[in-house]
């Protein structure tokens, strides 16, 4: 069984996706991880030296890759995943279950503000732009995560509760 988890920067799609692979013991693939592993880089080495552009390329092909390669996972991607090239197209025929993890700005940038250095979209962003930004930013993307199959309201749910409402998605 396929499962992939698609939603905004810090929604929660590395944390959960961890438990529930344990939980269910398949593999889990973390795609931001994935590339970091190929590439020999961190995803905020890779915007800094080669553009965002290149890493989009790598993404999809990388996605593309892990969709073909394996049978049974918990595929986490990164929060533009969904949104670029043919990617949410590929994860909606290759996979068995796509879920979106759907959480309210406020929360998104609380956790996000919390944890920008690492988000090279993000890091430049001062506290006080941050909540118009991320608003936005998640207008334009929200068309393609709510293309998944299940969207999950996550809203101040902890990781216990969210992996066992996941569980019972996936008949
Ligand atoms: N259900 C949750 N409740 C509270 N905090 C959470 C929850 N899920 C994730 N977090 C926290 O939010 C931050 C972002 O989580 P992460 O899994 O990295 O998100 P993503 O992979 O979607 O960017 C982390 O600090 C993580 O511990
Ligand atoms: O939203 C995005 O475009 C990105 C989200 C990141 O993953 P997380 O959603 O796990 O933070 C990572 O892929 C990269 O920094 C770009
Ligand atoms: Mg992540």
């Amino acid at each position: 069984m396929k499962v992939v988890l698609v939603g905004y920067m810090a929604s929660g799609k590395t944390s959960l996706g961890k438990l529930l692979a344990k939980e269910l013991a398949i593999e889990f693939i973390d795609l931001d991880e994935y590339i970091e592993q190929e590439q020999q880089k961190s995803v905020k080495a890779i915007f800094a030296e080669k553009g965002e552009i290149y890493f989009r390329s790598i993404e999809s092909k990388m996605l593309a890759k892990v969709l073909e390669e394996h049978e049974d996972c918990i595929l986490s991607t990164g929060g533009g995943t969904p949104c670029y090239s043919n990617n949410m197209d590929q994860i909606l025929e290759k996979s068995d279950h796509s879920i979106y993890l759907q959480l309210p700005i406020s929360t998104l940038v609380e956790r996000i503000s919390e944890e920008k250095v690492k988000r090279p979209l993000v890091s430049h962003i001062g506290a006080d732009d941050l909540p118009e930004f991320i608003g936005k930013h998640l207008f334009e993307r929200r068309p393609f995560y709510t293309r998944a199959k299940h969207t999950l309201n996550c809203n101040e749910k902890d990781l216990e509760t969210l992996a066992n409402e996941v569980k019972s998605l996936l008949h």
